[in-house]
């Protein structure tokens, strides 16, 4: 079985979950590598949700296999669990207590043992990386949305874990917010952790992911990495005032055009500007067409593309 980036870290085949006469997920072949920062992207009711829960041992599949670093999950969950981080049921936290005693708590529950010192500092780091350092004793009830979200990525990290399951990891963030969990992210992925994340937002997984998973009722549609969803078409687009005379000079390999904006078929940018500019022809703008994201899950699902800020119909 292939893995994304490096090894296989994350692999499904035929993963299918019903619950009664819904199909949630449906025959999904997942494939995340190691270090691959890996967003599953879908509508709400998708089957994100049921997906990841299924690799933590948390929803039983109704048929299909799963493996997570190798071992057969359910079978082997408990060997998996200590090497996993995970925020996909909330950032679910005592809200009498401070977020530091929380996560003293869970520490205490977890895998690493070490001297009452040893398991401070690794609170502390934790807070410290997700931007909580510097928060004071008041009870988790408290914190805004934001905060326990950060919270939640705090107890996910506590056990320095080689791969992160986060479901819609920015909710209830500020633009800040957002960009500090992805800067955290990707200097976590850096540090060799494989990250695996739903989200309903385009733009949050074409900004972040290395791979991109799409889920449209309950099945994947689409998986690749995205250095290949932004391949350069095979063509050009060129803007220029001599849009008539380049049409004529280049017979036949423009396809589209609208106004002084052209669509020519070629390899090379470079090549065709010195081509253009050495038949005499002005060019203000030139670059290899790429499609976005957006287009290419748009042609896929043949939905609009609002369908990924609001919650499907029916789903
Ligand atoms: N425990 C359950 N019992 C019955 N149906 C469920 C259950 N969990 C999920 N479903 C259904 O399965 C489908 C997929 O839900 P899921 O939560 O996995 O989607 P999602 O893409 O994660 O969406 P969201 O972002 O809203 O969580 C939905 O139709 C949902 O109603």
């Amino acid at each position: 079985m292939s893995g994304g980036g490096g090894g296989p870290i994350v692999v499904t085949r035929g993963l299918t979950k019903q619950y009664g006469r819904v199909v949630a997920v449906r025959d999904v072949d997942l494939d995340v590598g190691a270090g691959d920062r890996y967003g599953l992207l879908g509508p709400n009711g998708s089957g994100k949700t049921t997906l990841v829960r299924m690799l933590l041992g948390l929803v039983f599949a109704t048929s299909g296999r799963i493996e997570v670093m190798g071992r057969p999950i359910p079978r082997r969950t408990g060997e998996v669990l200590p090497l996993v981080g995970a925020m996909v049921e909330g950032p679910g936290a005592y809200g009498h207590l401070s977020g530091r005693a929380n996560l003293a708590l869970l520490d205490a529950s977890g895998p690493g043992r070490g001297s009452r010192r040893t398991r401070r500092r690794r609170v502390d780091e934790a807070l410290e990386r997700v931007g909580l350092g510097g928060v004071d004793d008041r009870p988790v009830k408290a914190y805004s949305l934001g905060m326990r979200q950060r919270l939640g990525l705090a107890a996910a990290l506590l056990h320095a874990p080689r791969l992160l399951i986060l479901d819609e990891p920015t909710n209830g963030l500020d633009p800040r917010g957002i960009r500090e969990v992805r800067d955290l992210l990707r200097a976590l992925n850096e540090d060799g952790t494989t990250i695996l994340l739903c989200s309903h937002l385009l733009g949050e997984v074409e900004e972040l992911c290395t791979r991109v998973g799409v889920m449209d009722r309950g099945r994947l549609v689409l998986q690749r990495d995205m250095a290949d969803v932004r391949a350069p078409t095979g063509r050009v687009e060129v803007r220029t005032p001599d849009a008539a005379r380049v049409v004529a000079l280049l017979d036949g390999r423009v396809e589209h055009r609208d106004g002084d904006r052209l669509l020519v078929r070629a390899a090379d940018a470079a090549e065709l500007n010195a081509r253009l500019v050495a038949g005499g022809l002005r060019v203000t703008e030139i670059r290899p067409q790429r499609h976005t994201l957006e287009e290419v899950v748009l042609s896929l699902t043949g939905a609009s593309a609002d369908r990924f800020d609001r919650p499907a119909e029916g789903a």
